[in-house]
């Protein structure tokens, strides 16, 4: 069916040009005063729904049943005011025909047209809202935001409140997920990390593959995940959105946008195998969650309360890490770029993982592991003594942290990004912290190192060797240079060089304590792991990144800027609409 249309079209008492073409529908005002011919333009992807007669659904749904009219519902972008990503609202234009015939062709080829350009857009959805994450709103806000934008687009969902920890996760993996397009959580970073957890189980099991298997190459899932932000951090939604927005969120779920994103397996030899996206972190950041899972009642406040706390512990910790580092020639950490929506690092990352599929995007394509036989780099391993420790799979920005942990961190490349930050002056730590909060390169200081890896292991000290570290004294008061003292070999097995040797070196070249009473407290030997907001009860572990072994209704951030200045330029606004209609 040809799918293009174009007619007169009237809002109020004023005369449109309106018409369709494959990709877009557009209406520009036929009128002599209009003489620069604005016109809206609207990528049919992009229209929520199409009603017959004159539909509002904002306070409640209304619909005046007139057979001429139509009501066009669509995404309209305007500024987050704030955040790096574009807030969208949903946009709503009534026409009249001149005749029903007329209203009924424009419905039909738009609805048709609907169809054709976004497939992937979700029928029914399975939807489980945490009523107790972030600020206890998740009821609230999925109800009165979210629910009646899924009904105005024709989606079904069944809404399960959850009763206690895991039940989504446990859902996933035991129960009939027949019918359903995708998975939505009404929550955190730790509801999201459930249903992470709960999908790709579920598609290993229905794959016949054990993913506690680390030779097991994991399957990509088919159902899509999408993130209602209702949690304290929402550093996956904030990363992969570029606002914390529950609007924003629920018109990326019904337009069915799809985000492929790296998931990181972490594990143990005899231990449940675990996974990550946003930040798996030693040291800093596992103390600061383990500080605030004691303090849960602040709420969000917590995790500022007990990295006070933490910093102020001073503490760090030693240990062997290794990585195998991603291909230098592909991208890196410090190169300035960053991953936005369309990211072209990430377009041939997925040429690459799924090489035989004709839609280089398609879920269903053989998944080829970046660990095929002879693929593998040199591993390199460092040791030495760490403020902290993190991995992530993508740049983990939040509102705490605009550009995130790693700026330059890619959604779907493959890899992950290492950081490394050595034992350091407790005001050295501080400006890497701080460094966090604006643009300023965190990377740029002489205690920290980044690197893009595909897979790490790591492994704490003995008991011998960390006692004999704390008899002689610890490095409190260790200057910037101090923590250059590490081994960096490129070996299979790594290689250690005995910790009190160095700390000894370490010990001789102090500088006076700062904050004494509490930076000479002894720290203890070994810290926690932080798998995106959980403790792993386990220290020694095996880390491996899966390329884009999942997809979120979602599409990267927008560049805000970039879409301002084109519609500057370009006579045909995206969200240019007359106050009229608004
Ligand atoms: C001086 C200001 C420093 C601000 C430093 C900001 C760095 C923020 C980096 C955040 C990265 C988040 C990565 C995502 C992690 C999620 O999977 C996980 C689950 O939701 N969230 C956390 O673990 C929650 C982790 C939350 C960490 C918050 C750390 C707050 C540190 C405050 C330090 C204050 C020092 C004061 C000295 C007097
Ligand atoms: N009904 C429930 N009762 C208790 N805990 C729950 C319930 N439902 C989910 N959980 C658990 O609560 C934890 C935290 O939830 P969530 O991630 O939604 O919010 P948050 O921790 O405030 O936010 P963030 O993870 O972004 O920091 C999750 O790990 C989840 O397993
Ligand atoms: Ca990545």
């Amino acid at each position: 069916m040809d799918l293009g249309l174009e007619s007169s079209l009237w809002v109020g008492n004023k005369r449109y040009r309106a018409v369709l073409t494959g990709w877009h529908f557009r209406w520009t005002e036929v009128d002599k005063k209009n003489r620069d011919k604005k016109t809206v333009s609207v990528p049919v992807a992009e229209v929520v729904g199409v009603e017959e007669g004159r539909v509002e659904i904002l306070p409640q749904k209304s619909v005046e049943d007139t057979d001429k009219d139509f009501t066009v519902f669509y995404v309209k972008r305007s500024s987050s005011g704030g955040s790096y990503g574009l807030l969208w609202r949903l946009g709503r234009i009534q026409f009249s025909c001149a005749s029903r015939v007329l209203r009924d062709q424009w419905t039909k080829h738009l609805r048709t047209a609907l169809k054709t350009h976004s497939p992937l857009r979700p029928h029914r959805l399975l939807v489980f809202i945490n009523p107790f994450g972030g600020k206890k709103k998740g009821r609230q806000i999925y109800h009165s935001l979210v629910a009646p934008l899924f009904e105005l687009a024709g989606i079904s969902s069944h809404v399960i409140v959850t009763e206690r920890a895991n039940q989504a996760r446990d859902h996933l993996l035991k129960k009939d997920l027949t019918g359903f397009d995708g998975v939505v959580c009404v929550g955190g970073d730790g509801m999201f990390s459930e249903l992470l957890h709960g999908l790709i189980g579920r598609t290993q099991q229905e794959a016949g593959l054990c993913e506690n298997d680390p030779a097991a190459a994991l399957q990509p899932c088919p159902l899509h995940i999408g993130i209602i932000p209702a949690g304290s951090t929402d550093c996956v939604c904030y990363a992969t959105v570029g606002v914390i927005d529950p609007v924003t969120s629920a018109l990326h779920i019904i337009i069915g946008d799809s985000q492929p994103l790296d998931v990181c397996s972490v594990r143990q030899s005899s231990a449940r195998v675990r996974y990550s996206v946003s930040l798996l972190g030693y040291g800093f950041y596992g103390d600061v969650l383990a500080e605030s899972e004691k303090h849960r009642w602040m709420g969000p406040l917590r995790y500022d309360y007990s990295g006070t706390v933490v910093y102020l512990s001073n503490r760090s910790y030693s240990g062997v890490v290794q990585y195998l580092p991603a291909d230098p020639l592909l991208s890196s950490p410090r190169d300035k770029t960053r991953c936005l929506a369309g990211c072209s690092v990430c377009s041939r990352s997925t040429e690459r993982l799924f090489p035989h599929s004709s839609d280089s995007g398609s879920l269903y394509s053989s998944h080829f592991s970046q660990f095929s036989p002879g693929s593998e780099g040199q591993w390199v391993s460092v040791e030495g003594r760490f403020r902290c420790i993190s991995l992530t799979c993508m740049s983990s920005s939040c509102a705490r942290s605009p550009l995130g942990l790693s700026p330059s961190a890619h959604l779907a490349d493959g890899t992950g990004d290492l950081v490394l930050v050595w034992d350091t002056h407790p005001l050295g730590f501080l400006k890497f912290l701080h460094r966090h909060t604006s643009t300023q390169d965190q990377f740029d200081l002489p205690f920290v190192e980044v690197h893009r890896v595909k897979a790490v292991r790591f492994s704490a000290p003995s008991g011998r060797e960390e006692q004999e570290y704390e008899e002689i004294g610890g490095l409190s008061g260790e200057t910037d240079e101090g923590q250059r003292e590490y081994v960096d070999t490129v070996s299979r097995n790594g290689s250690r060089q005995h910790l009190a040797e160095r700390a000894v070196t370490h010990e001789q070249k102090t500088a006076t304590p700062f904050l004494c009473g509490l930076c000479c407290r002894k720290s203890p030997a070994v810290s926690v792991w932080n798998c995106d907001g959980e403790i792993l009860p386990f220290t020694d572990i095996v880390c491996k990144i899966h390329g884009q072994l999942v997809r979120l209704y979602a599409r990267g951030i927008e560049d805000g800027a970039a879409i301002r200045n084109s519609e500057e330029r370009d006579e045909c606004q995206r969200i240019c609409i007359p106050n009229s209609f608004k």
